[in-house]
């Protein structure tokens, strides 16, 4: 056990889908793997651990934003030796050939600052994804029929945007969407010596001001989900 998560050694494996939303993390455990249990419910924030094809799979929420994700993802790696961590989330499209329900493979995540921004100072580091898994999910998803937008994302500290000019000068250099976790994520990983990407579903659409429901935010992304365990379980 760790502060934040309750599961007992051994009890979480070392493959980690991670959304943000907890329940989004009991639906894909209880639709995807096999023989899910409940291993952690520590403040809500639901892990699962089962099997996909055989391989252990933990699913496990990180809350929303880095701060959250940075607590969940460290204790991961660090107290349970997970090795890889997948982030399967929703995000906001920033370009007009972006739709909504279109997925979306983070090559790079942009931002302002990261937790770990004040370790990293005066550096502005370009966190990436790990290349194996971006490989290996582009490939699970046209398997799959599913032509997934690949490219830069922005990891931002506010979903009420207030600053519409970087969103605008962002979407000039072709960031594809906006989500709040992966930039932490890829650092963390980075530092680590994991492997981290972030597999995302499109919810809304900055442009057009299309918007899914919470419901389906929940429980809608199958096609995210089967590749995000294809891709970490290649073969
Ligand atoms: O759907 P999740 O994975 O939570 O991701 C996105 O949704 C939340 C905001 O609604 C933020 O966490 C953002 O990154
Ligand atoms: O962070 C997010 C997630 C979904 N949609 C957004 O606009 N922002």
């Amino acid at each position: 056990m760790t502060i934040h998560i309750g599961a007992a050694p051994g009890d979480i494996a070392p493959t980690v889908l991670m959304p943000g939303d907890p329940l989004r993390a009991r639906w894909a455990a209880e639709t995807f793997l096999d023989a899910p249990r409940c291993v952690t419910e520590v403040r809500g924030m639901l892990g699962y651990t089962g099997t996909w094809r055989g391989h252990p799979v933990t699913v496990q929420g990180s809350g929303m934003g880095m701060p959250s994700l940075s607590i969940y993802a460290s204790e991961l790696i660090r107290e349970y030796g997970v090795t890889t961590l997948i982030r399967i989330g929703s995000c906001g499209a920033m370009q007009p050939h972006v739709a909504l329900r279109d997925v979306i493979l983070a090559m790079t995540a942009s931002s302002i600052g990261t937790p770990s921004s004040t370790i990293l100072r005066e550096v502005n580091f370009a966190p990436c994804a790990d290349w194996g898994l971006l490989q290996a999910a582009a490939a699970a998803a046209q398997d799959q029929g599913v032509t997934p937008h690949v490219g830069g994302i922005w990891s931002t500290d506010t979903f009420y945007d207030e600053r519409p000019d970087l969103t605008d000068q962002l979407t000039r250099h072709g960031t594809l969407a906006v989500e709040m976790e992966a930039a932490e994520l890829y650092t963390l990983a980075a530092r680590h010596k994991a492997r981290a990407l972030a597999v995302l579903t499109v919810s809304d659409h900055l442009q057009t001001g299309q918007a899914l429901p919470g419901d389906q935010r929940e429980t809608g992304f199958a096609a995210m989900v089967e590749i995000a365990l294809a891709a970490a379980f290649p073969g």
